[in-house]
């Protein structure tokens, strides 16, 4: 990555002995007053949480943190808002997220993100003038249907990754261009919506092809599966998944079905799966797959997320590939809905441009000299590093910059809620203790991996474990003059089960059972600072910031190492005043 146009940042002063500034990051830990949260009687009634009557569904608060405790109740404590306009997302019904959030964290400002461009690239109908839409879809050869168009992506509103809109908006495109055959493979939400929502979309996409599909143009489904086992897995965690949807999308090869929605009938009842787990299926008409993919077609991926794009986007893309066998190469045209690495340029033909995000907070401090470090376990690794980087998987300087991934296991994380947790506090305090870096950011994924998997008592114990952690670092933080500064990257863990929009109250199932909620939430997060008497001045937080967010924090780290923050970052949540002697 290059560095020559960075800011030159001014330093007013450098803190003593040796004082790191360290950005821990909990993903997924929301935090909501627990007075304002759900009754007491809620939980006596349906015994759902003997103890803690207010934390009912809420896994933050039920959870025993004395250490989370203690940041709260100190006067360096606030929230902070990590979802919505503040995030750069299209609108505040949107939750906050991992891209977004860590994006905002390492620019130290906003910008339009993905869910935003592509509307308004949809809107303007720049989409569909550019060149990539040209190269890709507007090609003589899916206009004599002699070859297929292939849209693959993640299918649900959730608007994290994709949207169902913009996948309408591309058949709509593609038949305005005349295509004659359009193949989806699509794959199952359940994470960003609720847990058990696929047939909405399912008719929500029938209704659609009704008024679509004609003699001269047929959109067919022809296949897909749940979203964490197939297809979009991120930063190599397991490379299984990515195969499995290989097999399923180009070869044709998975289970059998007649429909997606008996695919996903059958498949849910058979292992009581909630639909991002569900197995890949492949549609068939006469016994043979309805589409597989072939030299010369054209495939586009419609997410505009890059994490868990990437991998397919290589097995599609990569001459050279080794990370499974694919049997079958077909030479594709292939297009992104977005670019998903800017290092990699990844992949090289895309339909919307990303946001440029450049003068991050880790160039400038290369640029400054500053040594930095960033750990996490793989599932969060590419967060701290990609992300927090403006999805540049590169480094600045590799002499300046030490990046640490602890491998995580590749199992439901419900069943080992803790996570690397302990492994990754080992190694934050170990770089403490040694002092090798300046300015360091690490994330632990629980709260949120956990969060994902619906299961309240496992997201409970995860987030004990973040506390366990946090508490390790606490601890080392004074003996290594380390000021921490203690945040989330947007809500999940918060909020287990499903909560009326209007009562503010639970939904309860037809078995009187709490609905299970999977998906990030609105919630704010938490801005503790710890440790900074250190410092030789006082530090209050800034009272006239009561919208700050995440993108407050970057120049408040700067301002911590004594930086003057630059003028387009937003402003630093803290003030200094001098310390009375
Ligand atoms: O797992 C993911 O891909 C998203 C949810 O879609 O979570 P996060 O933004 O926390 O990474
Ligand atoms: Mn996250
Ligand atoms: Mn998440």
């Amino acid at each position: 990555m290059s560095l020559s146009n960075s800011l030159k940042l001014k330093r007013i002063f450098k803190p003593q002995n040796n004082t790191k500034i360290l950005t821990i990051v909990m993903d997924g830990v929301g935090y909501t007053n627990p007075n304002t949260n759900l009754t007491a009687e809620l939980a006596k009634n349906h015994g759902i949480l003997p103890s803690e009557a207010f934390s009912i569904g809420n896994a933050v608060n039920a959870a025993y943190t004395p250490n989370l405790n203690r940041l709260i109740s100190s006067s360096l404590f606030r929230t902070i808002k990590a979802h919505g306009t503040s995030v750069g997302l299209p609108s505040d019904d949107d939750m906050g997220n991992s891209e977004v959030g860590h994006n905002a964290l390492g620019a130290g400002r906003v910008f339009a993100q993905g869910a935003k461009l592509v509307n308004s690239a949809i809107e303007s109908g720049n989409l569909f003038s550019g060149n990539a839409w040209k190269e890709v879809v507007a090609r003589t050869e899916l206009k004599d249907g002699t070859q297929t168009l292939h849209l693959c992506g993640l299918f649900s509103d959730g608007n994290v990754h994709s949207h169902i809109d913009h996948l309408f908006a591309l058949i709509i495109g593609a038949k305005k261009e005349g295509i004659k055959k359009v193949r989806l493979h699509l794959l199952l939400d359940g994470r960003d919506v609720g847990p058990l929502t696929a047939t909405d979309y399912i008719d929500k996409l029938e209704n659609f092809l009704g008024t679509m599909n004609s003699n001269e143009f047929s959109c067919l489904v022809a296949s897909g599966g749940g979203r964490t086992f197939v297809t979009m897995d991120r930063y190599e965690s397991d490379w299984s998944i990515v195969e499995r949807g290989y097999k399923a999308h180009v070869l044709g090869e998975a289970r059998f079905f007649k429909s997606i929605r008996e695919a996903v009938e059958i498949l849910r009842s058979e292992k009581n799966y909630y639909d991002q787990d569900l197995p890949p299926f492949v549609l068939e008409n006469n016994g043979k797959p309805i589409a597989t993919v072939e030299d010369g077609d054209s495939f586009i991926f419609f997410n505009f997320r890059g994490d868990r794009a990437i991998e397919i986007t290589r097995a599609l893309t990569e001459e050279k590939f080794s990370a499974f066998p694919r049997k079958r190469f077909p030479k594709v045209h292939y297009a992104g809905m977005m670019q998903y690495d800017g290092d990699l340029k990844l992949p090289e033909i895309f339909l919307v441009t990303p946001p440029a995000i450049d003068q991050t907070m880790t160039e400038l401090l290369c640029n400054a000299g500053v040594k930095q470090f960033a750990c996490s376990e793989t599932q969060k690794y590419g967060h701290v590093t990609y992300f927090w980087n403006g999805n540049r998987s590169g480094k600045f300087n590799a002499d300046l910059e030490n990046y640490v991934e602890i491998t995580s296991d590749q199992i439901p994380f419900q069943e080992r809620p803790w996570m690397k947790s302990a492994e990754i506090a080992d190694e934050t305090i170990k770089q403490m203790q040694n002092n090798s870096f300046e300015i360091g950011r690490i994330n632990f994924a629980n709260g949120d991996m956990v969060g994902h998997s619906g299961d309240f008592a496992a997201a409970v114990l995860s987030v004990a474990a973040v506390d366990l952690a946090l508490g390790r670092i606490m601890n080392a933080a004074k003996e290594t003059n380390t000021i921490l500064i203690v945040t989330a990257d947007h809500g999940n863990a918060d909020e287990m089960f499903e909560v009326d929009k209007k009562t503010k109250k639970v939904v309860f199932d037809k078995n009187g059972l709490p609905k299970v909620k999977t998906s990030h939430t609105l919630a704010p997060v938490p801005l503790a600072i710890y440790n900074t008497e250190i410092l030789e001045r006082n530090i209050e937080l800034r009272e006239d910031l009561a919208n700050g967010g995440l993108s407050n924090i970057a120049a408040t780290v700067l301002e911590l190492a004594g930086f003057e923050s630059p003028s387009f970052y937003d402003p630093s949540l803290i003030s200094f005043s001098e310390k009375k002697k």
